[in-house]
C-alpha cells in the first residue's frame, strides 16, 4: 500500500485532502501503561501512510479531569501526562511531516474544565477578598439569578436540565453549553480572545498544521436570541482567521458548526471577509443513512442543492462517523424518529439527539454497504473525514458510559489487547472489543493487511483511486436524473475531466436511465479495471446495479 507524497505543497492542500481523526488516547500504547501515547502513534505513522490518508485530526490530548475525554480542557499549552510529552510531541510531529502527513490539533474554544485555573480563580467572586477586582471572573459568563438566554437550547439533553449551574463557592451561576464542568468562556471579554490566540500561537509555533475547532456557533450569547450562529461570534471567528492567515499562512481553520447549511456557510465567511477554510457538513451526514434505509437518495440531492455556494478558498469536510453520537440535530422531527426506528433498536443506543454506534455495527457489517456509503463519501464534494477503526469495520460497546463505546482501543493484532498495548485488556483505559464479530481476534489490521480483498486494503485502494483522480476533491458537482430513486448519479467535473459516479441504495437490483444528453458521443469508462461501458447517445442511457452496487467512472 505504499503511496507517493501526499499533500500538493500549496496553501490549499486542505482541500485535495484525505483526514483520518483519531484519539492518541485509544490509538496505539508506547510504554504499556494501558494508555495511548505520542510515542505509541508515533510508531503507526508508516500505517497511517500507507493508508494514503494527508492529515491527521487528533482529539484533544491537552491536561484535562477527561470528564468529556478531553473536551474539558484544564490547561491548554500541554499534553495530557498520560500522553506523553511536549518532546514526544514534538518528535510525533516531526515524523508525521517527515511523511508528508500534516496534523491539526482540536482547540475547543467554548469552553474550558471547571478544574482549569482560570474557572479556580474565577470562583473567587467579582472581588477579591482584599477589595481588588477579580480579572478572572469576567473569563467566564455569570449571573445571580441563572434565568437569563432562555432561549437557548440544552444540547447534552441526557444529562443536563439547564445552561446554568451555580457554584457555591462564588454564590453565583455559571454558563455551559455542554456539561456542568465545562463552564463557557466569555467571548465579550476581550483578554478571553487574546488567551485563545496566544494558545493556538504556541501549537502553531511548534509546527502544527492547524486546528479543528470545537463548537463555534455559541462563543456569545444574547438575550432575545437562541445564542447561535451570532454576529458577535462571527467577529472574533473572523480575528482568528485574521491571526492564521497573517502569522502563519497555509495553516488550516475547520468549524464544528453542526447548523443548517444557510446557518453552517457562515462560517465560511467571504473572500475579501474569510472566517473557516472548511466546515463540517452536518447535514448530508444523516442523510447518507437516511437514503440507505429507505432505498431513496432524494434527500440527499435535496441537502446537497440547499448547501450554499461558498468562498473559493473553502472546502467542505465530510464525514460518516466521528468521536461523536451520530447527530440527529440537522434532521426534521419525523427523519429523526424514522433514524432512530432504524438504526438505534436498542435503546442503549440513543444519546442525547443521535446514535452512538460505529459505521459497520450501524450497516449491519454489511460489507456492501460499508463499501457504498464509503463511496459516496469519498465522491461528494469536499474532504473525507475516516473515523480511526472504520478502515477495518471496528465494532462498539454499548456497556461503556457516554460515547465512549465509539472510542476503543485500535484493534493492531490478535494478541495481547489487540496489539494496542502489552498490558492486559482490563488494564487498558478503555477495553478493547473482543466479541466474536467485532473482537479484536477477529477484526485486526495485520489480519486485514495479510488479507487482499480485506475492507482496509480496499479502502487503501478507493482513496489510491481518488487521488489519481483530482475531480473528486475539486470538481464541480450536477446531479443526473436517474429514474429510479434508490439510484443516485452525480458528474464531478474540472478543466481536465468528468467523472460519474452512480450508487445503488437499494437491497436488490435496479434499473436506471440517466438523463446524459450533455455527454453524448462520449464512453464511460470504470476507474477500477479500465472496463467501457457503452457510448452516450441522445436519449435516456440505462444502466443496471447489483444490490448496494457503485461505479465509479470516468466520461472519456
Ligand atoms: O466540547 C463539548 C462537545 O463539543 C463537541 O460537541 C459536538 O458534539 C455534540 C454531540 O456529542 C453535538 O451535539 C454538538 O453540536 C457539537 O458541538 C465535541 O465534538 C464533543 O465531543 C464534546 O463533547
Ligand atoms: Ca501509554
Amino acid at each position: 500500500m505504499t503511496q507517493p507524497t501526499s499533500t500538493p505543497a500549496t496553501s490549499e492542500w486542505y482541500k485535495s485532502a484525505v483526514f483520518y481523526e483519531l484519539s492518541v488516547r485509544t490509538f496505539a500504547d508506547g510504554n504499556g501503561d494501558g494508555k495511548g501515547d505520542f510515542p505509541g502513534l508515533t510508531g503507526k505513522l508508516d500505517y497511517l501512510k500507507s493508508l494514503g490518508v494527508d492529515c491527521l485530526w487528533l482529539l484533544p490530548f491537552y491536561p484535562s479531569p477527561l470528564r468529556d475525554d478531553g473536551y474539558d480542557v484544564a490547561d491548554y499549552v500541554g499534553i495530557h501526562p498520560d500522553l506523553g510529552t511536549i518532546d514526544d510531541f514534538k518528535v510525533f510531529l516531526r515524523e508525521a511531516h517527515a511523511r508528508g502527513l500534516k496534523v491539526v490539533g482540536d482547540l475547543v474554544t467554548n469552553h474550558t474544565s471547571s478544574d482549569h485555573a482560570w474557572f479556580q480563580a474565577a470562583r473567587r467572586g467579582p472581588v477579591l477578598p482584599d477589595g481588588t477586582p477579580n480579572e478572572y471572573h469576567d473569563y467566564y459568563v455569570w449571573s445571580d439569578t441563572g434565568t437569563e438566554y432562555s432561549g437557548a437550547r440544552i444540547i447534552f439533553t441526557d444529562t443536563e436540565t439547564s445552561n446554568w449551574t451555580k457554584d457555591e463557592q462564588c454564590g453565583r451561576y455559571y454558563w455551559h453549553r455542554f456539561f456542568g464542568n465545562q463552564p463557557d468562556l466569555n467571548y465579550d471579554n476581550p483578554k478571553v480572545q487574546e488567551e485563545l490566540l496566544t494558545a493556538a500561537r504556541f501549537w502553531l509555533d511548534m509546527g502544527l498544521d492547524g486546528f479543528r475547532v470545537d463548537a463555534v456557533p455559541y462563543l456569545i450569547e444574547r438575550e432575545g436570541t437562541n445564542c447561535e450562529n451570532l454576529p458577535e461570534t462571527h467577529d472574533i471567528l473572523k480575528g482568528m482567521r485574521r491571526m492564521v492567515d497573517n502569522e502563519y499562512p497555509g495553516r488550516l481553520l475547520l468549524a464544528e458548526a453542526n447548523q443548517w447549511p444557510e446557518d453552517v456557510a457562515e462560517y465560511f465567511g467571504t473572500d475579501a471577509d474569510p472566517e473557516f477554510h472548511m466546515c463540517f457538513n452536518f447535514p448530508v451526514m444523516p442523510r447518507l443513512y437516511m437514503s440507505l434505509k429507505k432505498e431513496d437518495t432524494t434527500s440527499i440531492r435535496e441537502i446537497m442543492d440547499r448547501m450554499p455556494a461558498i468562498p473559493k478558498f473553502g472546502q467542505w469536510a465530510t464525514f460518516l462517523r466521528n468521536h461523536d453520537e451520530l447527530t440527529l440535530e440537522m434532521v426534521t422531527d419525523d427523519e429523526r424518529a424514522f433514524m432512530y426506528a432504524a438504526y438505534a433498536p436498542d435503546t442503549r443506543m440513543k444519546i442525547n439527539v443521535g446514535i452512538r454506534r460505529r459505521l459497520a455495527p450501524l450497516l449491519d457489517n454489511d460489507r456492501r454497504r460499508i463499501e457504498l456509503l464509503n463511496t459516496v463519501l469519498l465522491a461528494l464534494p469536499g474532504s473525507p473525514i475516516l473515523y480511526y477503526g472504520d478502515e477495518i469495520g471496528m465494532g462498539d460497546d454499548l456497556t461503556l458510559a457516554d460515547r465512549n463505546g465509539v472510542r476503543t482501543p485500535m484493534q493492531w493484532n490478535a494478541g495481547m489487547s489487540g496489539g494496542f498495548s502489552t498490558t492486559t485488556p482490563d488494564q487498558c483505559f478503555f477495553p478493547p472489543i473482543s466479541d466474536p464479530v467485532y473482537g479484536y481476534q477477529r477484526v485486526n489490521v495485520n489480519s486485514q493487511e495479510r488479507d487482499p480483498s480485506s475492507l482496509l486494503k480496499w479502502t487503501a485502494r478507493q482513496l489510491e483511486l481518488r487521488r489519481a483522480h483530482p475531480a473528486f476533491a475539486q470538481g464541480d458537482l450536477t446531479f443526473v436524473d436517474t429514474g429510479n430513486p434508490a439510484v443516485l448519479a452525480f458528474i464531478r467535473q474540472n478543466e481536465s475531466e468528468t467523472l460519474l459516479i452512480v450508487s445503488n441504495f437499494a437491497g436488490n437490483a435496479q434499473a436506471a436511465t440517466l438523463e446524459l444528453t450533455d455527454y453524448v458521443g462520449r464512453t464511460p469508462v470504470t476507474l477500477a479495471g479500465a472496463s467501457p461501458f457503452p457510448p452516450i447517445t441522445e436519449g435516456a442511457y440505462p444502466m443496471t446495479l447489483g444490490k448496494y452496487d457503485y461505479y465509479w467512472m470516468r466520461l472519456n
